[in-house]
C-alpha cells in the first residue's frame, strides 16, 4: 500500500518537475504533431513525460499499478487496497502547439476511488500546485511557496469564472447570462481548477467531455484547499470506476452558500 507521507509527495513533486522540463525542451524546438484514434493530437512531449514519469512511480511505488493516459492499455486495475497512481503526462496539448504556456503535468494517487495526492506542474510558467490529504495545499511559484485556499463566493457580487479555451458549450453561455456580474477567464488545462483553488476564480463549471486523469490531480487541490468538485447531481467526481475513462460534466468551486448546482438543474 502507498503511504501519503511528506517525502512521497516531495518525491512526487520532483518526478512531476523533470517531467516539466523534458516538456519544455520539446518546447524550445520543432516538433511533430500526430492525431490519436480520438483525433486529439499528440506530441512527443506527450511521450517523453508520461515514460519518465512511469519509470519513476514504478521505482517509489513498485507494486502501486498506473493509469497514464498515454498507456491505458498497460493498466492492471486497481490494487487490493484500491489504489493506484492516475497520470496526464502533458494537459492542454491544444495549448502545447498554441504554445501559449497553458500546459500541466498531472499526478494524482487514487484511493478507494478519492484522489488523495495530487500534484499539478506547469513548466512554462514554472507553476506547481500540491496537496495530500491531511498536508495542506500550497502553490509554488519560483522560489515562493504559499499555503492556497478557495475564497468565498457572496451572491450578487462580481463572479470570477474559468473556462476551457479550447473547448467550449452552449450551455456556458446560457448559465453566464444567468449570472448580472461575471466575468469570464478562458484557460486551458488543469489550471481552470488550480485557479479555484487558489482562490482566483469562483467557479468552473465544465459542461463538456473530460476524462479521470484531467481532473483527478488537481481535484486534490482543490478539495484540500476547502472547494468542491462535482457532477451535476451534486456527488464528488469519483476514480474508482476505471471501466468508464469520461468524466461526467462537473462543477469546480470555492467555498459560499449558492446552491450552483440547482442552477444548472434546467440548463443541462
Ligand atoms: N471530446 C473530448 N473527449 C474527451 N476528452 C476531451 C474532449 N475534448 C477535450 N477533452 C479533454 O479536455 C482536455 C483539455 O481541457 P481544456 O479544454 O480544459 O484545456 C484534454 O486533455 P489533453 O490535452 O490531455 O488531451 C482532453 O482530455
Ligand atoms: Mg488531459
Amino acid at each position: 500500500m502507498q503511504e501519503v507521507n511528506e517525502s512521497v509527495l516531495a518525491e512526487v513533486e520532483r518526478i512531476a518537475r523533470k517531467a516539466g522540463d523534458l516538456i519544455m525542451e520539446v518546447y524550445a524546438r520543432d516538433f511533430a504533431v500526430v492525431d490519436k484514434d480520438d483525433k486529439s493530437p499528440l506530441t512527443e512531449a506527450d511521450a517523453r513525460a508520461h515514460s519518465f514519469i512511469v519509470s519513476e512511480l514504478k521505482a517509489l511505488s513498485p507494486v502501486t499499478p498506473i493509469l497514464s493516459e498515454e498507456d491505458v492499455g498497460s493498466f492492471t486495475g486497481q490494487d487490493k487496497y484500491y489504489q493506484y497512481w492516475l497520470v496526464d503526462p502533458l494537459d492542454g496539448t491544444k495549448e502545447f502547439i498554441k504554445r501559449n504556456g497553458e500546459f500541466t503535468v498531472n499526478i494524482a494517487l487514487i484511493d478507494s476511488g478519492k484522489a488523495i495526492l495530487g500534484v499539478v506542474y506547469a513548466p512554462a510558467i514554472d507553476v506547481l500546485y500540491s496537496a495530500a490529504q491531511g498536508f495542506g495545499a500550497k502553490k509554488v511559484e519560483g522560489n515562493e511557496t504559499a499555503s492556497i485556499s478557495v475564497s468565498s463566493y457572496v451572491q450578487g457580487e462580481l463572479c470570477r469564472v474559468v473556462g476551457s479555451r479550447s473547448h467550449g458549450s452552449d450551455a456556458m453561455g446560457t448559465f453566464l447570462q444567468r449570472l448580472p456580474q461575471h466575468q469570464m477567464v478562458a484557460m486551458g488545462s488543469s489550471l481552470k481548477l488550480c485557479l479555484i483553488a487558489e482562490g482566483k476564480a469562483d467557479i468552473y463549471p465544465r459542461l463538456g467531455p473530460t476524462s479521470l486523469w484531467d481532473t483527478a490531480a488537481a481535484q486534490c487541490v482543490v478539495e484540500v484547499a476547502g472547494g468542491k468538485v462535482v457532477t451535476l447531481a451534486g456527488e464528488p467526481l469519483g476514480y474508482g470506476n476505471t471501466s468508464k475513462i469520461l468524466n461526467p460534466y462537473f462543477l469546480a468551486t470555492g467555498a459560499g452558500d449558492i446552491d450552483w448546482v440547482g442552477m444548472f438543474s434546467d440548463i443541462v
